[in-house]
């Protein structure tokens, strides 16, 4: 790694929106250089995605990084990649690893164009001050307009239409130039060899044998195996015992040098150790910390409990295991009495969830269910205390004045949309039905083309965006609309108007289910309740006693259904006939009861629970 100096160390990511290319670019990059042979390249499969949901999905959830080295006239430099995700739930893990470059490849589809998340992350990559290169992906497509969109980079982000690199991802044109640009047009960074010791740590992942390995960037002075180093934030102390590059597999080395790139295993034991932003440092030898990143916000919420519930301390220490890879995930525990013991986790959005969820049953083999998506909301007490909410079941009855609630807050969000111009309206209509406020908009394209694009912006509340908003966008703009939001807070609600927020309950057989508690608009509330009650009842399978399905408000129920009882014996019809046809039908009800929920002593199927849940009620 001396043979690296700073002048020769380009620390690069690919910032894009989603499905824009960047993965597929990396794999180019690192196969171009060499890194990784050409043969292992699936047609689909990318290296640097590992994940298997992310394989499933398409979809980059966790960042990875690579080295490679690359000789241009004779000089041989070495190139860090620092892989970003590309879905807005995971901007965090942009801004991170944005945090150790110098530059940035702005991916934009030539099909598509400058989507939302384009805009999102050009801006957090200028914020940086990195040194932006533009790029426009898949040529090679007969319906790319690559003339057009070099106009919208120019309009949108004062792009030079010179500067503006044109490539296929996928056959490889134009990659060269790629690497050639990373070299010219991004600066090496400014590290000294001779200052102590100081390193970013900008992410990390658990070795099983190993324990924590964390991902640094040196600023100043050498790494290397025996060192004594000491973390800023938590000022405890830890011997290395290996430093290495990402190459794309760790690859261990002698030393790491200023303005390089790789890891570091200390024997850390626990991934919370591992304070994502930290500044390492020699021990004796303390340095001033960096500016850490902003600590991560969980934006959704939502109980997850064991099917049966003997396998919780599976479950729990499945969870635990699992948050060591993705440390955005915060988890606590939480008791139902319907479903037992399992955990409250928060996450960044919805499809992190969603990811989190798959991962939990891929990895490790658990069956889960998991409850509606809630925000966290703030409630007010007249006494001006102020408790966090994000649970349904905690939430207080708002109709019970003893309660002492002066204000409800719920979090907001400024959203993006960026549509074709003919669905302006449709778009204005949804951000509106969904208590959308200052709704403005602007236009994208300069009235050159026969369809210009807006990009609508407006302030919403997140609870309306955790449920089936980005399903509906997708719907309502034949899925051209793309969508991005950042967090803005919180907003108070007040408890006169009508559109104040209200926990409601159903009760099966007189009995409440906690797991399917909902927060409601009070204006929303009848519909709410008939709805829910109605799919429950056609989900809920006849049982031997009539059960009455209820949906209650504090003590109040404002909607009924009733579930007629049903005969049990399964063989009663069966007259003569074979042993063993009974003995089917016996069996065949064993395992559908296996496969019941009992909840207040009625049986629930599983699948029951997730169609409800699946279910995107607001
Ligand atoms: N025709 C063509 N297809 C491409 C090109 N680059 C990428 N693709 C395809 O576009 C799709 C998305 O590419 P990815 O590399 O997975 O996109 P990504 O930006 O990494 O997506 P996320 O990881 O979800 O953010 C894949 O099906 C690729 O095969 C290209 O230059 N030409």
């Amino acid at each position: 790694m001396e043979d690296f100096p700073c002048q020769v160390i380009r620390n690069f990511s690919i910032i894009a929106h989603i499905d824009h290319g960047k993965s597929t670019l990396a794999d180019r990059l690192l196969e171009l250089t060499g890194t990784i042979p050409k043969k292992a390249l699936g047609s689909n499969q990318q290296v640097l995605d590992k994940l298997k949901v992310e394989r499933e999905r398409g979809i980059t959830v966790k960042a990875q990084t690579a080295s490679m080295t690359h000789t241009v006239s004779g000089r041989k430099y070495l190139l860090n990649l620092i892989d970003t995700p590309g879905h807005v739930d995971f901007s965090w893990e942009v801004s991170r690893s944005l945090a150790a470059c110098q530059g940035a490849l702005l991916l934009v589809d030539a099909t598509q164009g400058v989507q939302a998340q384009s805009i999102s992350v050009f801006h957090i990559a200028k914020e940086r001050r990195l040194k932006i290169i533009p790029v426009l992906n898949k040529i090679d497509m007969p319906a790319s307009q690559p003339e057009r969109i070099v106009a919208q980079l120019q309009s949108i982000f004062g792009i030079d239409p010179d500067e503006v690199l044109q490539i296929s991802a996928k056959t490889g044109q134009g990659v060269d130039a790629v690497l050639q640009a990373i070299i010219e047009r991004i600066p090496p960074p400014s590290a000294s060899v001779d200052e102590p010791f100081k390193a970013l740590l900008f992410d990390s992942h658990y070795d099983r044998y190993r324990g924590v390995i964390s991902l640094v960037s040196i600023h100043n002075g050498v790494i290397r195996k025996g060192d004594k180093i000491a973390s800023s934030h938590s000022r405890k102390k830890y011997e290395v015992q290996e430093v290495g590059i990402m190459h794309p597999e760790e690859l261990p080395t002698t030393s790491l040098q200023p303005g390089q790139v790789g890891y570091i295993a200390c024997n850390m034991k626990e991934s919370s150790e591992a304070h994502v932003g930290d500044t390492l440092h020699r021990v004796g030898i303390p340095v001033d910390p960096m500016p850490g990143f902003q600590p991560i916000k969980a934006m959704v919420y939502a109980g997850i409990f064991p099917v049966d519930t003997n396998d919780f301390v599976k479950l729990e220490e499945s969870i635990r295991r699992l948050t060591l890879t993705d440390r955005s995930v915060t988890c606590q525990r939480e008791s139902s009495s319907a479903l037992g013991q399992g955990c409250r986790l928060g996450f960044l959005g919805t499809l992190h969830m969603d990811v989190f969820r798959q991962r939990l049953e891929d990895e490790y083999d658990a069956s889960i269910i998991v409850t509606a998506p809630t925000v966290p909301y703030k409630v007010v007490y007249r006494n001006n205390n102020t408790v966090i909410v994000s649970n349904p079941t905690e939430f207080p009855d708002l109709s019970d004045a003893s309660t002492g609630v002066k204000e409800v807050h719920e979090p907001v969000v400024k959203a993006s949309i960026i549509v074709p111009e003919d669905y302006l309206g449709e778009m204005m209509e949804l951000c509106f039905s969904h208590r959308a406020e200052d709704v403005g908009h602007r236009f994208l394209d300069s009235g050159t083309t026969t369809s210009t694009r807006v990009i609508l912006t407006c302030t919403i509340p997140l609870s309306e965006i955790v449920t089936d908003f980005f399903d509906k966008l997708k719907g309502r703009s034949s899925g051209y609309a793309s969508f991005d939001y950042e967090d803005a807070g919180y907003k108070a609600s007040d408890l006169s108007k009508a559109r104040i927020k209200i926990c409601m309950v159903f009760l099966l057989n007189g009995k409440p289910v906690d797991a399917l508690a909902l927060i409601v608009h009070r204006s929303a509330q009848q519909d709410v309740g008939k709805m829910w009650v109605k799919k429950l009842h056609k989900v809920i399978p006849r049982q031997l006693f009539e059960v009455p399905i209820q949906a209650a408000i504090g003590k109040k129920i404002i909607a009924r259904e009733t579930l007629k009882a049903v005969r049990a014996d399964v063989t009663a019809g069966l007259y003569g006939g074979h042993y063993e046809r009974k003995m089917k039908h016996l069996e065949n009800q064993k395992e559908s009861k296996r496969r019941m929920k009992r909840i207040g002593s009625v049986d629930l199927p599983q699948e029951a629970f997730f169609d409800i849940l699946s279910t995107k009620a607001k």
